[in-house]
């Protein structure tokens, strides 16, 4: 399945950098070809390897000569400027001349890719290179292989390839939301502070732009029936036959009735086809005479407020934010939206985050409750096992959390979230099957709507992730590894049936290391900023530590394993004993990427 740019702008493309030693009459002509072919590999390994969240293959473009000094510096980043190149990363095989061959564009990620040999010195041009982006406040990551290559070997190395993907990874990401927004639908969630939007730090740090859209504007648009009937039709009929309605838990005197009911069903669809096209514009809608509306906000990721003021008399936003954040709708297989629930724009960041480096669907969760295996004892009398054998956090929330979430696709025999274009139909009918929608609880949802009820199923690798705004210091990002708990039955129903059971739960093991905010799982709860976290299949730590290095974001708190970590070689120069300490030191030195 391929995929398609449902935003503007085209996709940022990697632009490859073969440098070279300008001495002519021998020493340059001599290197020529090997260095362009170490050029030519590396794009042949990205472009084989890597997608971008829509499914569309990730280009590379290679500069058209070698870099042997200033003026076809300048040509190449002409080049990369008329081609629209997000990421660079300079190769070479030899010595060049250090300042006179840097790519000198400070808005995109940059990597050099030194060859480890001895017959011409790759390293030596490595360092200088990197010595010289120090000098001029410009962070790049080096990327230096671990054993000796022949001079004529052109392959790359597993380590260097580690390297290569996890940079242009983060590049990319980075690359992909510069000039999207973040559209708010509606404002502020019940005080939380994550709805908060500041869009200094949207501009500053991730390059985009905040749009704000009233939830007056759902009223408006299901009104004067602005939206697609084609597409309405399809997606109830798709409704009627694939969600199953849950039991309804509330008091009998509240319980609505059927005809209710099914008004809210029409409502909650109606609001996704509507959320759609804000973010992304249909162009059904310019046919239809709604040329303006037809536009939507480019939006990147969004998030709809919901409590208080529509949920108090109009369907809850559960089904609509579900089914966004799912890799699958009523028109098939598709790229999963970022959509957070309450607006909470500090999680939709992210889930943003976890989205663009691996093109799969994101779980939007309170983190809710932690349960020592002492409490889940008393309440249950059995015992926690296996990875949930020191405690579990339960992540439950009404609204955002995908159905990819309910384990039901699969890899290597074992369940997994995967990016839209590897799901098959037959695994997004089993995500449906799992999964019921529970009319909301009217005590806290007075207007209604469905929950998607279901229990995340199977020992998924996942990384939590957060971004927390702090004054005086701004944002700090925090990142938990672990794995999602099958709970047995038994448990499981008693902790689920204290809280709200219509809502989609995950039972959440992180990754201990015996240090700091993971010596134990409460820590870890302990120690998470706010209300919410996002949550990434695959234990993605590392590539997000590099994509925060990349915006000057902080660490706060991870458990990735030292060998995953990989940040500009400069971070090295604020202090190599304490990595966490010259983290902060360098994001501080460096500042936002797109200024302060
Ligand atoms: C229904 C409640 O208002 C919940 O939505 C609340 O606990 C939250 O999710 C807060 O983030
Ligand atoms: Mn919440």
């Amino acid at each position: 399945m391929t995929g398609t740019n449902r935003l503007q702008g085209r996709m940022p493309k990697v632009g490859i950098r073969p440098t070279i030693d300008g001495r002519r009459n021998g020493v340059r002509e001599s290197l020529e070809d090997q260095t362009m072919d170490m050029a030519k590999s590396v794009k042949e390994f990205l472009e084989t390897n890597l997608r971008h969240p829509n499914g569309l293959p990730v280009e590379c473009v290679i500069a058209d000569t070698t870099i042997g000094g200033v003026a076809e510096s300048a040509k190449c980043a002409d080049k990369f400027a008329a081609e629209g190149v997000g990421v660079s990363i300079t190769v070479t095989r030899c010595w060049c001349y250090g300042t006179e061959t840097l790519d000198m564009d400070p808005s995109t990620p940059k990597a050099v890719w030194g060859f480890n040999g001895t017959e011409r010195p790759g390293a030596v041009y490595l360092a200088a290179a990197l010595a010289g982006y120090d000098q001029i406040g410009i962070p790049a990551f080096g990327i230096y292989g671990k054993d000796v290559q022949d001079a004529e070997d052109t392959t790359i190395p597993e380590d260097v390839k580690e390297k290569l993907l996890q940079f242009t990874k983060a590049g990319l990401a980075v690359a992909n939301m510069k000039g999207k927004s973040y559209l708010s639908l509606g404002s502020v969630s019940m005080g939380i502070a994550g709805s908060v939007v500041n869009p200094a730090f949207f501009k500053d740090y991730l390059g985009m732009r905040n749009e704000y859209v009233d939830m007056s504007e759902f009223i408006r648009r299901m009104d004067n029936k602005i939206y697609d009937p084609v597409e309405y039709e399809k997606a109830i009929k798709w409704v009627k036959e694939n969600c199953v309605e849950g039991e309804d838990r509330n008091d009998k005197e509240l319980i609505h009735t059927r005809e209710q009911k099914d008004q809210e069903w029409e409502t909650v669809v109606k609001m996704t086809l509507i959320a759609k096209d804000l973010m992304v514009g249909n162009p059904r809608l310019a046919e239809l005479g709604y040329i303006e509306e037809s536009c939507g906000h480019n939006a990147i990721a969004g998030g709809f407020q919901g409590q208080r003021q529509w949920t108090d008399f109009m369907p809850n936003g559960d089904f609509m934010e579900t089914i966004l954040n799912s890799s699958f709708d009523w028109n098939g297989i598709r790229e999963a939206f970022v959509f957070a629930t309450e607006n909470d724009c500090l999680n939709a960041v992210p889930m943003l985050f976890g989205h663009l480096l691996t093109g799969t669907a994101q779980i939007f969760s309170d983190v809710r409750t932690y349960w020592s295996p002492d409490s889940v004892k008393r309440v249950t009398g059995k015992e926690l096992s296996g990875k949930a054998a020191d405690g579990i956090i339960h992540l439950i929330n009404s609204g955002s959390t995908t159905l990819d979430a309910t384990g039901q696709q699969s890899r290597d025999g074992k369940p997994a979230m995967k990016p839209f274009w590897e799901i098959t139909e037959e695994e997004t009918k089993k995500c449906l099957d799992v999964t019921t929608w529970g009319p909301a609880s009217l005590g806290y949802f007075r207007g209604g709507g469905y929950s998607s009820t279901f229990k995340t199923d199977g020992e998924m690798p996942v990384t939590m992730a957060r971004v927390n705004m702090i004054k005086g210091l701004g944002p700090v990002l925090q990142i938990a590894e672990g794995y999602t708990i099958d709970l047995d039955k038994d448990i499981h129903d008693v902790l689920n049936m204290r809280t709200d059971p219509t809502w989609p739960t995950t039972w959440f093991a992180p990754n201990l290391t015996g240090k700091g905010a993971f010596k134990d799982v409460y820590s870890v709860m302990n120690n998470w900023g706010a209300n919410h976290g996002a949550i990434s299949y695959g234990h993605i730590g590392g590539d997000l530590i590099t994509l925060a290095s990349m915006l000057r974001i902080p660490v706060a708190m991870h458990n990735v394993p030292e060998e995953r970590i990989f940040r500009p070689k400069t971070w090295g120069a604020f202090g190599l004993d304490d990595l966490q300490g010259a983290d902060y030191r360098a994001c501080n030195n460096f500042g936002p990427v797109y200024g302060k």
